[in-house]
């Protein structure tokens, strides 16, 4: 039985993970993590990490950046493998992450899905082609109303594979209203549209001269998410210290 420490469990995405945990015998919540104490699980919730002191085997944290620095310290302190889910992290954010991974098991991913992984390995092949042939690219991404980081860490992860297959000569553009000026020709656009309950929405736009490539995904519910942060907590309990992905998890 894998234990997890579920970090941000009275979130939206902690509560799809507790349903998923409920109905699932090989993983069990021992305890979970949350500021907001106002929903009853049938797990004790402390409300802060450096509170909780039940043994795990590992922790998922979808929670808020501003929590993550503390999620880190836990698990690198006390060696437990950490799946971080939560997006809109700083540049030294992703250093510390770094740190961590030194000392237990790190997997981040901005995006669980089995949709968007297999996006990313399909843009690098696509992008090969047709960045190397000119065309431009831009990413556009929707998400609903709560949601407080923009763009979306999908977006960035998206427009990374595009770089990395154009060997990172890529800069990325998030807002053009205050230039007057045509776009550059090594850049990539994003943008964020937020809206009502809209669970998740990618396109990344291949524009050449006469003709347009598009890849879509769409997101209809948050359990996609929440299986693959379930698969991926299994796959990380007792794994050494180091950095994984979802390429890890995930047969593509
Ligand atoms: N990687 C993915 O596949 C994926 C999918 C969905 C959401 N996300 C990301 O996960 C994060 C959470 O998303 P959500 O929709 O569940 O958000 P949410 O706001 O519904 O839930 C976040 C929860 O974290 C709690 N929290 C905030 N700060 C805390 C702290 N310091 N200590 C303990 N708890 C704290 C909040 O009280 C809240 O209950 C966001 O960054 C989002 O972008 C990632
Ligand atoms: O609902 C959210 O918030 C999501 N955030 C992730 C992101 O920023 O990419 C993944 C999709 C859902």
């Amino acid at each position: 039985m894998v234990r997890v420490i579920m970090h941000g469990c009275n979130g939206k995405m902690g509560q799809v993970i507790t349903r998923i945990i409920e109905e699932d015998p090989e993983v069990e919540i021992v305890a979970g993590v949350d500021a907001y104490m106002g929903i009853t699980n049938t797990y004790p919730v402390v409300e802060s990490i450096e509170k909780c002191d039940i043994p795990a085997d590992v922790v998922i944290d979808f929670s808020n950046a501003a929590a993550v620095d503390g999620v880190l310290d836990y698990c690198a302190e006390r060696r437990i493998p950490v799946v971080l889910c939560t997006t809109g992290l700083s540049e030294t954010q992703l250093q510390h992450m770094e740190e961590a991974a030194k000392e237990t098991a790190v997997l981040k991913s901005a995006n669980m899905s089995l949709g968007i992984n297999l996006l990313m390995k399909l843009l690098k092949d696509a992008a090969k082609v047709l960045g190397t042939a000119g065309f431009d690219v831009e990413i556009v991404e929707k998400h609903h109303n709560q949601k407080v980081d923009a763009p979306s860490g999908t977006a960035l992860a998206l427009a990374d594979s595009v770089n990395e297959a154009l060997e990172e000569a890529c800069t990325y553009n998030f807002d053009r209203s205050k230039d007057r000026k045509k776009r550059e020709k090594n850049e990539i656009g994003i943008a964020a549209v937020r809206g009502g309950t809209i669970v998740g929405e990618h396109e990344v736009i291949f524009a050449g001269t006469d003709e347009v490539i598009e890849f879509k995904h769409t997101a209809y519910s948050k359990a996609i998410f929440g299986k693959g942060a379930v698969e991926a907590a299994k796959f990380l309990a007792g794994k050494p210290a180091g950095r994984y992905d979802m390429s890890d998890v995930i047969q593509l």
